[in-house]
């Protein structure tokens, strides 16, 4: 019995034990399941939330047409690609989405969207991607920034006030008077052109010369004869190379890991951007030699004299090196040779496939100036026809169909669609120029649809295209361009007729590279009598 009763007790002290061992297991069980439960429904409701907002957000997202793994939609781009995204605005709207290789890319069409995007004060879209041949860019400029590439931040804000203060120092009408040196290679110009006594030509390399020599001299010096001097026509030929060699882009910038199968696309690359920071050292060195102060005499003397350092040599919080600095005499050369040759090329085709638009335009020049003067910038306010013949020529050809590739600096919405942070974003200032909406025809050449009902410039019209751009990233050299493509084209006009000889036939379509370049073409340069 005792056997029996402390055998029942060593199974109630089992059992009691083993209650408790199951209490506790019970406990320590139903805390993991009440833990696994709780787990359970955040998972569940983390699921849901994500699903809803990531369906909210998927819904967002701009729309955009089907792409290929791996390449995105470069194959579906074309030769024209501006002509491409009319298409797709007609689709998917004023904001839509490609892929750009591994890049994430928004288009943005438009007036009211681009204005948008641009004109915001929290700068969502003043940045600019870090493509391969920009980390290239870089890399060959000591691990520096250039202005037009270089990233949003506040370096880049100093970095473009120097350097807009520079150009702007020598590149107005009054000390250091831009005007003359441009009139001056607008005869040289026009010269060169008339030598051809009125046989066909291709008449570009006039032009490059010309406008290369403005740029050249505003960067290193006045009063050089350039045509004599040899580093100036190695730096024209470098820079017809890198043009052609840049084309419409380098595939490798969108698919780096393409530079593993194409080394050549970076090697060129570099081989063409080292040459360039040769050139610029050698005239660096040139001007250390003989500089002074208190007698700058071009933009390389400016960014020489500028004060950027402490005492202890440091650069002072908030400035950047001398070396970016100086960097910017290659962006702008760059950027200031090409695009403004490129709208002159358009100009002389449109002038010589439109001769009575050319007439009318002569016909006011030969009345605010007739033939006795050089064309002033004074003139231009009187010259409504002149400047609205130049706009046209710039809205229709557009030669920054894209401006330079943008980049989100920040999650943010546009047109009610959500844009995250580090996407590309191509600003299509090419739909702006020729949108239906807002031009009548706009395929055709009519100078006058800038005009108001009086028959004056009407600036607002001037407005409805951006051929510099907008915001923080807009064009730096608007005010020389314009500067020299009114002096330029009216002293071309008001010495010359444009004429296209019987064998040829002008395509007006042009060639998509690092400008929407017109296609080549001859033309006949006869002097007006
Ligand atoms: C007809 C002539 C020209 C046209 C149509 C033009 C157009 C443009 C456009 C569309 C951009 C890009 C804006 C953006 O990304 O939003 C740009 C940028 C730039 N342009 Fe021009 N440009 C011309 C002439 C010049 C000249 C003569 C210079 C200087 C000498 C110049 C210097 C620059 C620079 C430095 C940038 C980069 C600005 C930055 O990223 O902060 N451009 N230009």
């Amino acid at each position: 019995m005792q056997l029996v009763s402390s055998y029942i007790q060593v199974l109630v002290c089992q059992g009691a034990h083993e209650v408790r061992r199951m209490e506790t297991f019970l406990a320590l069980f139903s805390l993991h399941i009440l833990e696994y439960l709780l787990i359970l429904l955040t998972f569940l409701a983390s699921f849901l939330l994500l699903k809803h907002f990531g369906s909210i957000s998927k819904r967002n997202v701009p729309p955009g047409p089907w792409g290929f793994p791996i390449v995105g939609h470069l194959p579906l781009l074309g030769d024209k690609p501006q002509e491409t995204f009319i298409r797709w605005r007609e689709t998917y709207g004023d904001v839509f989405k490609i892929r750009m290789g591994s890049w994430d890319t928004i288009v943005i069409n438009g007036q009211h969207a681009v204005r948008h995007a641009l004109e915001r004060i929290d700068d969502a879209y003043s940045g600019r991607p870090n493509f391969y041949t920009m980390k290239v860019l870089k890399d060959l400029n000591s691990n520096e920034n250039t202005l037009a590439f270089g990233e949003f931040d506040s370096t880049w804000f100093v970095h473009r006030k120097l350097a807009s203060k520079a150009l702007r120092t020598f590149s107005n009408t009054r000390n250091h008077s831009v005007q003359d040196l441009i009139t001056e290679e607008a005869m040289y110009m026009t010269d060169a052109l008339l030598k051809h006594n009125g046989r066909p030509f291709f008449p570009d390399s006039e032009i490059k010369t010309s406008v290369g020599s403005v740029i050249y001299q505003l960067c290193y010096g006045r009063g050089q004869d350039v045509r004599k001097d040899d580093l100036f026509q190695t730096f024209l030929k470098s820079a017809d190379e890198f043009i052609k060699f840049t084309g419409a882009g380098n595939p490798v910038d969108v698919m780096p890991w393409l530079r593993h199968i194409m080394p050549w696309k970076t090697y060129k690359f570099r081989q063409l951007v080292t040459k360039f920071k040769k050139f610029r050292d050698i005239k660096i060195q040139e001007h250390k030699q003989d500089f002074a102060i208190d007698h700058l005499r071009d933009i390389t003397d400016a960014f020489l004299a500028e004060d950027l350092t402490d005492i202890d040599d440091k650069c002072k919080e908030g400035q950047i090196s001398r070396n970016r600095l100086l960097s910017t005499l290659q962006d702008l050369f760059g950027a200031g040779f090409s695009t403004t040759s490129t709208t002159l090329q358009w100009a002389i085709l449109f002038m010589a496939s439109n001769p009575d638009a050319m007439k009318r335009v002569q016909a006011e020049i030969d009345t605010v100036v007739g033939s006795g003067r050089n064309v002033e910038l004074s003139d231009r306010s009187k010259m409504p026809l002149t400047e609205a013949t130049i706009l046209e020529t710039m809205r229709l050809s557009s030669i920054v169909p894209f401006a330079l590739p943008h980049y989100t600096t920040m999650d943010t919405i546009l047109n009610g669609y959500n844009i995250k942070k580090d996407t590309v974003v191509f600003v299509n200032l090419h739909s702006l120029a020729f949108d239906n909406n807002t031009w009548n025809n706009p395929n055709a050449f009519q100078p006058e649809r800038f005009f108001s009902e009086d028959r004056q410039l009407d600036k607002e019209k001037a407005n409805l295209f951006l051929p510099f751009g907008l915001g923080r990233r807009r064009c730096l050299g608007e005010y020389l361009a314009l500067t020299e493509l009114f002096i330029f084209f009216t002293t071309l006009i008001q010495r010359c007729n444009f004429v296209r000889p019987d064998s040829e036939t002008y395509a007006m379509d042009g060639v998509f590279g690092l400008t929407y370049n017109s296609k080549p073409y001859k033309v006949s340069v006869v002097e007006r009598t």
